[in-house]
């Protein structure tokens, strides 16, 4: 069936249903290694992955590696332009959940990414990056510990959808006529809005499909979170780009508010709620002030928008949520994306779950890394409700290739994610203990090294890789 590639000869697949996986206890998983750094990263991963179930289960549970290609790798076996094998996209669509190291995408023409595509491919609508603080991380922080958000990134639209054309393409030049000539004109809020004729021009869709079945994963997840992480924070650009991103919020808003009414509070329903706790006779004028600053600058139709919206929320919610009732529920609310920046920076234990578009969480899952060691500590999974992928945040980081010094941690740690999402807890607490612990003891890799005061003998990436085994017993 395959061309090039031979699954292990032991080994079971791993099966889903109800878009979760249902794990054996020697499940095949096919690994890409991925370019650049790739070659050294995914050794030192693949040993502690295997070193750590060894010990967590004797043998009783074991990973059978399945090794497949892609990217510059893949070129060399399957031939030029061969980035993205089919044996590569059959198997994993047979084994269902993959681990892979970052993969090349050039800058401003050639191959469109891997990584995206894999992503759209199978589905793997939620990008989910969490960001911790491991104890003696150094950081440009001053208090890295209180960062603990996870980003949520929906992974399959947006500008990754990669529908562009560049300029002077016939196509552009077509789309950017009827543009300017039809549909601009016809539309009154663009006024006398023209395209320059020189533009690229690329396409910005965000589907309601897609935004709240992200969301709606973003708020299973926070339901597993202790009670003081049950926050939803929905982040985008919807103050300018209202269609998209501010469409996105508000859909948001809406599958909390409907598929999980009785497990949510939305920080505007919060505010109405505890106006009439704190002062019960408040009439639903004083309230609708109350939440609204600008409220008396408003037209009396938009006044009365909002008394309208408090009345409501008070007649559908108070029983349920009321009384201070709502400090229980998962709290829903949204930030502008660029306050979101520097939010994180300033007031991070704040924040829980961060639900994102594609293109904002790609951004905010590198500056969120940065704050708790950089992206040498930015795990991640793509996970979606028939396959899972996971990779580090990082990409093929390619200065640093062959020379064994990058740091393996993220992709390691997206291993990790991986055995938690098998459901093998005890080998995934293993790695995260002897992470924890060589970093205390200043056991790290250059990047962390060269950060810490004073500085530290970097470790080799395959001698990282050895400073946490070690701690497994
Ligand atoms: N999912 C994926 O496969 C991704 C792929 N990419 C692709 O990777 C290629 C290179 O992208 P680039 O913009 O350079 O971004 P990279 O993330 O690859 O690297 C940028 C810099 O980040 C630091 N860094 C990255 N990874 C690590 C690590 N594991 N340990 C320590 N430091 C690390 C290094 O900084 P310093 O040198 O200062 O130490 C590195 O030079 C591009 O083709 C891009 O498209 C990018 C992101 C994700
Ligand atoms: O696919 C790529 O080359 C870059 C993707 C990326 O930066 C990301 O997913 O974080
Ligand atoms: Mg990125």
């Amino acid at each position: 069936m395959y061309k090039h590639i031979t699954p292990p000869t032991t080994g079971e697949k791993i099966t889903f249903k109800g878009g979760e996986p249902i794990v054996p206890d020697n499940p095949i998983i096919p690994f890409i290694r991925g370019d650049g750094t790739g070659i050294d990263i995914w050794p030192a991963t693949q040993k502690v992955l295997d070193a750590a179930v060894e010990k967590a289960y004797k043998g009783k549970r074991k990973i059978s590696w399945f090794k497949v290609y892609a990217g510059d790798e893949a070129c060399d076996v399957y031939g030029t332009y061969q980035y993205l094998p089919e044996d590569t996209l059959a198997a994993i669509k047979e084994y269902g959940v993959a681990i892979k190291g970052p993969l090349t995408t050039p800058v401003g023409g050639g191959i469109r990414s891997l990584n995206v595509a894999l992503r759209q491919i199978f589905q793997l609508y939620a990008c989910v990056r969490p960001c911790r603080y491991y104890p003696g991380t150094p950081s440009p922080h001053k208090n890295p510990e209180k960062l603990d958000v996870i980003v949520y990134r929906e992974n399959t639209e947006d500008i990754y959808l990669g529908i562009e054309w560049k300029r002077d393409d016939e196509i552009a030049k077509k789309l950017i006529s009827i543009l300017n000539q039809d549909l601009i004109p016809a539309t009154p809020e663009h006024g006398k809005k023209q395209i320059p004729l020189d533009s690229g021009i690329g396409i910005k869709p965000i589907s309601k499909t897609g935004s709240q079945r992200l969301v709606r994963r973003a708020i299973k997840h926070a339901l597993q979170l202790p009670k003081n992480k049950q926050q939803v924070t929905l982040v985008h650009k919807g103050n300018i780009m209202k269609y998209t991103e501010g469409a996105f919020r508000d859909w948001g808003y809406e599958l909390a508010t409907s598929e999980f009414r009785q497990e949510c509070v939305t920080e505007r329903e919060s505010w109405i709620l505890s106006n009439k706790e704190n002062k019960p006779d408040i009439s639903l004028e004083e309230n609708a002030r109350l939440i609204d600053p600008g409220y008396d600058a408003l037209t009396p139709e938009k006044q009365q928008q909002i008394v309208k919206e408090v009345e409501a929320v008070l007649n559908s919610i108070w029983d349920s949520h009321g009384n201070s009732k709502w400090k229980d529920k998962i709290m829903v609310n949204d930030r502008i994306a660029d306050s979101i920046f520097q939010q994180i920076q300033t007031r991070p234990d704040e924040y829980s779950i961060l639900a994102t578009m594609n293109l904002n969480g790609d951004y905010l899952s590198d500056a969120a890394a940065a704050i708790v060691g950089g992206l040498g500590m930015g795990p991640g999974a793509n996970i979606g409700d028939s396959a899972a992928i996971f990779e580090a945040t990082h990409g093929t980081a390619p200065k640093h290739a062959g020379l064994d010094r990058i740091n393996p941690g993220s992709v390691i740690l997206s291993g990790v994610m991986m055995l938690e999402y098998l459901g093998w807890q005890e080998a995934a607490d293993l790695i995260k203990k002897g992470i924890g612990e060589a970093i205390a003891n200043q056991e790290v890799t250059y990047d962390l090294a060269r950060l810490m005061e004073p500085k530290v003998e970097p470790l080799k990436c395959s001698e990282f890789a050895e400073a946490i085994i070690k701690r497994f017993s």
